[in-house]
């Protein structure tokens, strides 16, 4: 009974009467209100005098002169003096209960219900009833609910089960309980893949009944740690192989406890680190390594080079810095392309590795251009590891089946006696670098203090080179070309003089690359030109004249138009221009420098090709344009006439020009043998101190006739 806890919960509060009220007024009542089953008597205070009860009071008032003997008699004379009277507040079971037990058939006459001891309404066996009929409902339609609550949840667990289910089935971690003997209990399909097994062959079963036994050790021990402990625990990585491959795994090993709180489970999560792990380490090979050769790249160099300047000071080591430059990289790269550029530095990294010993380190710090970082006892294991390196570049390289030779320069700074930091010790090494190079290249050098000393020269000659064009310290000489049939000397090749303030005479070959490197080619270069044309318009022969151009005065395109300016302000014929250009200009940008080329050839400029034979593809570059002249370098001519290889390239170059119609040159030319051997293949032209050295003036030049 929840509803209709006590009797006040069904008690109806019917007004009582008093017992002046007749047995008429009560009929009548009941006569108007049929639901009216019974009514109390009461006095003024309210205290319970009696009950009527409808039935029984109908039955006397309605038999015959019923209503003639009672009707005008007080009500009292019909009352029930001794009713069942209950207090409000009882607990309507405890007075079923009691009443029941003791006073049924007085319940079903109805009762009086009181509250403290005054009335406060009246009870009927209908509301009694009318109780027990909602408690009845409402038991039931509680048990309803109950049944509908208890499918809606198994049905709920159930599809909270699958739920989890599909979740565990379909994570992309491993999921394992083990029971706390260590026997495998639930496995998913990520963790099948993982270690290589299948859900029904494991479960039941023992680390040591599915894994090899070293494997098995490991997860048994882990197993035990987590028991122990009774805490999770990570273990980092763990290598796994699962049949097919070995596998880096991250687990989480974790104690499930049971109600008692006792370690009842293992639960592992594993996580495949394998593919991550690869990228990373991937990632990391990028990051620090050149992916065309495999060295270290510029950025590891950096770390490696910091490590092991600070063994040098801590442990009193010593190092030697190589900086290594290719010297005809950019040749082969240009002439051959890229892809026999990347061969050619592939080769040079695997030889790199064949000349380094255990510990030490290379790198390819970009373009043709390779460090070594090398452990050493003494100088010598420098010296000793550079001639290694030069003598291994030595050998051709075979790049798809062409042979290419490929020196190589090497400056050395050695740690601590050069330097003790990483920058000042790689410009050490550096400077070492440009020694070599511009001694020749394919040799090393050591870095000395006063290469220090060169740097600063260069600097101020850049400075003093900046002042000379507007302080006329340049000249121009001339060195005169014979025709060797003629005997007549024909042009004169413009050769620049730099006349220092205190170092005198400066040559170009060393002053020219500094003009090039500071960009102060670009207007001294125009002097040249200018006055090349101002003097040979002005010259009592109309020789030609011939004017050497650096590759850097292509680069702003201004070229054709400076050409123009300098014929038009000398009135020099354009026929007797001629430019000297090396196979570099067409190496550098062959299509915008071509383009340049027969803009100026349409002038009626003539172009030369100089320093013939000394690039990799000056047979190339005949076919891409038509020029005028070659001039085959003094390389060729110095070992004429005695050695064989100089006379077959010369007779080549000499058949091959004849062949297209193109003038050549001789360059260098010292000694009568060397004319002589030059006339006998056919070579119409020649240049060099035997014919004239370059000379300010050119008069004396006039009457010259070479028998
Ligand atoms: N861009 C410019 N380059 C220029 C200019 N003037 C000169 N140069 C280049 O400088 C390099 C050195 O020139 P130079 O010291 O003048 O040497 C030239 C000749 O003196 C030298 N030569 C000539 N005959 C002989 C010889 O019989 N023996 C011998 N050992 N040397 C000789 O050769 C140089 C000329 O070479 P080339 O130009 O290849 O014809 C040099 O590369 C000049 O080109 C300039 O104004 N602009």
């Amino acid at each position: 009974m929840q509803k209709a806890a006590h009797v006040s919960d069904i008690t109806d509060t019917v007004d009582p009467v008093f017992p002046q009220t007749t047995n008429s007024q009560i009929y009548d009542s009941f006569r108007d209100n049929s639901d009216l089953l019974v009514l109390a008597v009461v006095d003024t205070c309210g205290r319970v005098l009696g009950l009527i009860e409808r039935h029984s009071f109908n039955l006397k008032m309605a038999s015959e002169y019923g209503r003639a003997l009672f009707g005008n008699k007080s009500v009292t004379t019909m009352m029930d003096t001794c009713p069942l009277t209950v207090e409000a507040e009882t607990p309507l079971r405890d007075f079923m209960q009691a009443t029941l037990a003791e006073r049924a058939s007085e319940l079903l006459r109805g009762f009086i219900v009181t509250r403290d001891g005054a009335y406060a309404g009246v009870g009927t066996t209908l509301s009694i009833l009318k109780a027990m009929n909602d408690d009845l409902q409402d038991s039931l339609l509680q048990q309803r609910e109950m049944v509908s609550d208890l499918i809606r949840l198994s049905a709920e667990s159930e599809r909270h089960q699958s739920f989890l289910n599909t979740i565990i089935d379909n994570i992309p971690a491993m999921v394992l309980v083990k029971d706390a003997h260590s026997r495998v209990k639930l496995i998913n399909p990520a963790g099948e893949d993982m270690l290589g097994v299948k859900r029904s062959d494991v479960v039941g079963k023992t680390s040591h009944d599915i894994f090899p036994a070293e494997q098995a050790d490991t997860f048994t021990r882990s197993d035990r740690r987590v028991l122990a402990s009774g805490e999770a625990v990570m273990i980092e990585e763990e290598a796994i192989y699962n049949g097919v491959r070995q596998r880096t795994v991250q687990l989480k090993k974790t104690v499930l406890r049971g109600p008692d709180g006792a370690p009842d489970s293992i639960l592992t999560l594993g996580i495949d680190l394998t593919e991550q792990k690869a990228a990373e380490a991937r990632i990391a090979q990028l990051a620090h390594y050149d992916p065309l050769t495999g060295l270290g790249n510029r950025t590891l160099y950096t770390h490696e080079i910091e490590q092991a300047l600070s063994r040098v000071q801590r442990h009193g080591h010593h190092l030697a810095l190589h900086c290594l430059d290719l010297d005809r990289f950019k040749t082969v790269n240009d002439s051959f392309g890229h892809l026999a550029g990347d061969a050619l530095l592939r080769q040079v990294g695997e030889r790199l590795r064949l000349c380094v010993r255990k510990g030490d380190f290379i790198a390819r710090m970009g373009g043709d251009e390779f460090a070594i970082i090398q452990n050493i006892e003494r100088p010598e294991d420098a010296r000793c590891l550079a001639e290694r390196v030069i003598e291994v570049m030595k050998s051709p390289f075979d790049i798809n089946g062409i042979r290419l030779e490929a020196g190589v320069s090497v400056g050395i700074a050695l740690a601590p006696e050069d330097a003790a930091d990483a920058n000042n010790l790689l410009s050490r090494a550096d400077l070492a670098l440009y020694r070599v190079k511009s001694e020749g290249r394919n040799g090393w050098c050591f870095y000395h203090a006063e290469m220090d000393a060169v740097v600063q020269q260069r600097l101020e000659m850049e400075h003093e080179l900046r002042t000379a064009l507007s302080e006329q310290q340049f000249q121009l000489h001339f060195q005169p070309l014979l025709n060797l049939d003629s005997g007549e000397v024909v042009s004169f090749e413009a050769l620049l003089r730099w006349h220092h303030p205190h170092r005198g005479m400066v040559s170009p070959g060393e002053f020219i690359p500094v003009a090039e490197d500071s960009g102060l080619i670009g207007p001294i270069g125009d002097w040249v030109l200018r006055e090349a044309c101002r003097q040979a318009a002005q010259w009592p022969t109309p020789w030609r004249i011939a004017v050497n151009i650096s590759p850097l005065q292509f680069r702003d395109g201004s070229l054709p138009r400076l050409v123009k300016d300098a014929l038009k302000a000398s009135g020099l014929d354009p026929r007797r221009l001629e430019l000297e250009i090396t196979e570099s200009v067409l190496l550098a940008d062959e299509k915008h420098n071509l383009k340049i080329l027969n803009t100026v050839r349409d002038m009626g400029v003539r172009i030369a090709m100089d320093d013939f034979g000394t690039g990799y593809s000056s047979l190339s570059y005949l076919r891409a344009f038509p020029f005028d002249k070659i001039k085959i370098d003094q390389s060729f001519v110095r070992d004429l006439p005695h050695d064989q290889n100089a006379l077959s390239i010369i007779r080549a170059i000499s058949d091959m020009a004849e062949a297209l119609g193109v003038h050549i040159t001789a360059e260098g030319v010292e000694t009568e043998a060397q004319m002589e051997a030059l006339k006998a293949m056919n070579c119409r032209e020649a240049q060099g101190y035997l014919i004239g050295r370059p000379a300010a003036a050119i008069e004396a030049y006039a009457a010259v006739k070479v028998a």
